[in-house]
């Protein structure tokens, strides 16, 4: 099976369409006002505007208060949730979304127990782990931490690159990849050409799997 695609942290209309051009499974936005990839509710709904069934639009929010997030659905058609904060599972499932956890993973990261807090989610994204930071963070982390039995079905994140992906997606043989910093020239700007060579990296990996 190939392995899925999201590009986080999308702020343009031509990189959603450069992404969806390339063949991504899912688009990121993100609606933490603290990030410096925040898209407003209006700004969001314009640059999903174009984009086809089929291509999933993620919002991404980290311990908001459910009136912010009730608020952007009403504006914006999300198809998943990505919550990057300390959400317990009853608020994560209180949307009536499909939803994904983002898990900052480290030495001490209990899998068995996150496994088992979280059973109701579409998606576990196992992302690097910063004390300062939600997400994002342009890092990635020592991917002999995430065992066998979570592999195959997480979401593999932070600090993915053009040159790193192939190797990731050998090594771990997730369900997907997310990248936000690696295909970037700034903060929220997306770079067509690593875009393109994430795919390829993408692409090269799963001829190995
Ligand atoms: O992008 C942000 O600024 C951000 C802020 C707070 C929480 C999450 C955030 N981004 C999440 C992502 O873009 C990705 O899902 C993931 O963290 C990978 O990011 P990167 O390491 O930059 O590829």
């Amino acid at each position: 099976m190939r392995t899925r695609v999201k590009i986080c942290g999308l702020t343009r209309a031509e990189d959603v369409a450069t992404a969806v051009s390339c063949g991504v499974d899912a688009v990121g936005l993100v609606f933490y006002p603290s990030s410096p990839r925040a898209v407003t509710p209006a700004q969001a709904a314009a640059l999903i505007h174009t984009v086809p069934p089929f291509v999933t639009v993620v919002g991404l929010f980290v311990d908001a208060e459910p009136v912010w997030v009730r608020t952007v659905l009403a504006q914006v058609p999300l198809g998943a949730l990505q919550f990057h904060g300390h959400e317990p599972p009853d608020y994560c499932e209180s949307f009536a979304r499909p939803w994904i956890k983002a898990i900052a993973v480290r030495h001490t990261t209990a899998f068995d127990e996150v496994i088992n807090r979280y059973a109701a989610a579409a998606g576990l994204l196992l992302d690097t782990y910063d004390p300062t930071l939600p997400g994002g963070t342009g890092r990635s982390f020592d991917w002999h931490l995430i065992p066998p039995a979570v592999a195959n079905r997480c979401i593999l994140a932070g600090g993915l690159t053009p040159d790193n992906v192939a190797r990731a997606i050998q090594q771990v043989k997730p369900y997907a990849v997310d990248v936000s910093g690696g295909v970037e020239s700034a903060r929220g700007v997306k770079d067509c050409s690593k875009i393109a060579a994430f795919m390829q990296g993408v692409h090269d990996g799963d001829q190995f799997c």
